[in-house]
């Protein structure tokens, strides 16, 4: 029998939005689950149970959430055809272990995988041999999620020996790019993204413009959040 994932969504083939390899083909495997609360989380329904982000909805697990076999999962994935396989949640690093036999199937068969991280999980050995590259996103104060809670130290040096590694920061305001330079100070991390907050496509637009300047004064690189503007404030793109 094999592994089981708990998993929100599987979706493609669409582009990667965000990060390094924005605008390239890829299948996405949305796990279910996350150890964090954020505020204006954009996937709500993989954790939210109770309607605590802005949303305000308590989304139902029995709905949202199924346990499937790594095999099926695979199955789903490749019948897409990508280069690209991009791990998401929720937070998928809480299921690090469980996701290892798909992760090593999909690299053996040549397609890149990337892993999309709150960046509080410390990521195993094993995982990190297999050649997966994380986009790692610490939380900043507007999370509205405690310090404690959403900086993991230990976790972030440890991304920060990861080949390909990149940290995205959401930010709205150039206060919030202030915090992502002290973060930056503190821990050294290298490359740093900044990615506009916004589920729609006016939201990421304002909040590009709003640090644009800012970023490229620090050094740092900008992204922008391509699905939504491809397609809007919808699921499964
Ligand atoms: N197209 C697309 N790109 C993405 N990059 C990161 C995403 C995420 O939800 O983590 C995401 C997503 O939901 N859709
Ligand atoms: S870490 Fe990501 S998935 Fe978890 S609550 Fe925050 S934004 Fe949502
Ligand atoms: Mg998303």
């Amino acid at each position: 029998m094999s592994t089981t994932i708990v998993v929100n969504e599987v979706f493609g083939p669409t582009v990667q939005g965000e990060g390094p390899s924005t605008g390239h083909r890829c299948a996405f495997l949305r796990l279910g689950g996350c150890n964090l609360s954020c505020r204006w989380c954009d996937t709500p329904y993989t954790w939210d149970w109770q309607g605590l982000s802005d949303d305000g909805h308590a989304y139902d697990p029995h709905t949202e959430l199924t346990a499937r076999s790594v095999n099926d999962v695979l199955a789903e994935l490749l019948a897409m055809d990508v280069r690209l396989v991009v791990i998401s949640g929720g937070e998928p690093l809480n299921q690090q272990r469980r996701m290892r036999p798909l992760v090593a199937e999909l690299i053996s068969r040549g397609i890149a995988v990337e892993i999309e991280t709150n960046g509080t999980v410390v990521p195993e050995d094993e995982l990190i041999a297999l050649g997966v590259r994380f986009n790692v996103s610490p939380k900043l104060a507007h999370s509205g999620d405690e310090e404690h809670r959403r900086i993991n130290a230990d976790a972030l040096r440890k991304f920060q020996q990861t080949p390909g590694v990149a940290f995205k920061f959401v930010c709205r305001s150039v206060d919030d790019l202030a915090e992502v330079g002290t973060l930056q100070a503190a821990l050294g991390l290298d490359p740093i993204w900044i990615m506009p907050e916004g589920k729609k496509e006016q939201a990421v637009i304002a909040h590009l413009q709003t640090v644009a300047d800012e970023v490229v004064r620090r050094g740092w690189n900008l992204t922008t959040r391509l699905h939504v503007l491809a397609w809007g404030d919808r699921r499964g793109v």
